[in-house]
């Protein structure tokens, strides 16, 4: 006879402690950055699965702030711990997202580690506890100038100096000022009235405080977007359309609208299908044409050779570390030199799309040389059929001008006072 055993019911399990899921979907976008180099983005959508509303908002800031100040929180735990915790020990991620939220977010310390103790349970809670309470007893801070991780540290001291990397360091502190591009530059001056801020290039407003996005005025009726002011440079430098340009890895369009906007007949291109539908709903909003085709750029090619071809180059996208601090953590030399190898690629397909007497502007938002000034110097060798057009100094913003090379290359270190800028490479070339 079989033994009697309970009937079996539906399962269940006590419910978490409120705040545990969002803690746990934190340590999951780490994860997914830190251990899988994927970027910060791309992992939100798996890794907040079981969050929602305000809280997958809290559980990507804890993942960013946690990023953003990575080498100083490690530095705070090695400090009170007797051996150092491996890299990614359970006891070292479940420290680090506690300290950021009590260091930086403002979260009450009880809060911060009765929310990330449930994580580390039958694991090293005591070490977790113990350590989160020496360093809240000794009431630490973390230093006013982040710290740069020490590989991009020193990469970047090689490229570009000292300086720069003191102001990359100052400049990771904290998300950048919010830059919008309106549609129509000529209502610059009415715009700024309406919702503050400073313009500094014609059809631009940069905000430090403001309403969510959605809430500003114009938003909806599609009179302006976001885009770093940085950004805008490569359309810019195209200038006023006269023919056909073709926007190549154009999504999520900000570029795309830049350019209809300035009355290119535009056509663009890009691969990702989850882009290229935000880069219709921005052109839906902003109520501005262009033909949009999903391609990959290293298959597809024009009917007709076009006068204009702007290239925004898949990158490293080292040069928006601000909005996008797990970039400092995943890049290594080998995805900078493979990315590189993609955009040589492109570039050189792209240029034989250009008519005699066209332009083409290469742009990366890169701030490693291989993906910007390396990359010119290799394509002008390969391609005596092109030249660096000189940029009209009007078409840039404030406080920018172009390098003695001919190109444009912004650095942290600029606008210092008014916000500073991204890291961006855009060049200029003429077909002779
Ligand atoms: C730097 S982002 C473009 C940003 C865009 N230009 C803007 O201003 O909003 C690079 C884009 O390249 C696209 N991309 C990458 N490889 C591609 C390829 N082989 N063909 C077409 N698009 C590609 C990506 O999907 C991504 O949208």
């Amino acid at each position: 006879m079989k033994p009697r055993t309970k009937p079996a019911g539906p399962q269940t399990h006590a419910p978490e402690p409120l705040g545990v899921p969002t803690r746990r979907a934190a340590i999951k976008l780490l994860d997914a950055v830190l251990r899988r180099g994927e970027s910060l983005e791309a992992a939100l959508p798996a890794a907040t699965r079981m969050v929602h509303g305000p809280d997958r908002g809290l559980a990507h800031a804890i993942a960013a702030e946690t990023l953003r100040r990575l080498p100083d929180l490690d530095a705070a735990i090695d400090g009170a711990t007797e051996r150092a915790l491996p890299d990614d020990a359970k006891a070292r991620t479940a420290l680090r997202i506690a300290l950021v939220q009590a260091l930086v977010l403002g979260t009450p310390p009880h809060a911060a580690i009765s929310t990330v103790l449930p994580l580390v349970d039958g694991g090293p809670r005591k070490l977790v506890h113990g350590v989160f309470g020496t360093l809240m007893r000794a009431n630490i801070l973390l230093p006013e100038i982040p710290a740069l991780p020490p590989l991009v540290e020193a990469r970047w001291e090689t490229a570009w100096g000292e300086a720069m990397v003191e102001a990359a360091a100052e400049a990771i502190a904290a998300p950048p000022p919010l830059d919008i591009t309106l549609a129509d530059p000529g209502s610059t001056e009415e715009w700024r009235v309406r919702l503050g801020g400073e313009s500094l290039a014609p059809g631009h407003l940069r905000l430090v405080d403001h309403d969510p996005v959605p809430d500003m005025a114009g938003y909806t009726d599609g009179a302006w977007w976001v885009q770093d002011l940085a950004a805008t440079i490569p359309a810019r430098m195209l200038g006023r359309g006269d023919g056909v340009a073709l926007d190549l890895c154009a999504a999520p369009g900000g570029k795309t609208m830049q350019l209809a906007a300035a009355g290119w007949q535009t056509v663009a291109i890009d691969s990702s299908q989850g882009r290229i539908k935000r880069l219709r709903e921005n052109l839906f909003r902003t109520r501005l044409k262009a033909e949009v085709v999903r391609a990959d750029v290293l298959l597809w090619s024009p009917e007709e050779p076009a006068d204009a071809i702007l290239i925004d180059a898949p990158c490293s996208a080292t040069g928006i570390f601000r909005r996008h601090p797990d970039v400092l953590h995943r890049v290594r030399p080998s995805v900078v030199a493979e990315l590189a190898e993609l955009q040589t690629r492109i570039l050189n397909r792209a240029a034989d799309w250009v008519k005699p007497g066209g332009t083409m502007v290469f742009a990366t938002c890169s701030l490693e040389p291989d993906e910007g000034e390396r990359q010119l110097e290799r394509f002008l060798v390969a391609r005596r059929d092109f030249a660096v057009e000189p940029v009209d100094p009007a078409s840039l913003p404030t406080g920018v001008a172009a390098a003695e090379g001919g190109y444009v290359r912004t650095l942290p270190t600029m606008l210092a006072d008014k916000g500073r800028l991204d890291g961006f490479f855009a060049v200029k070339l003429r077909r002779t």
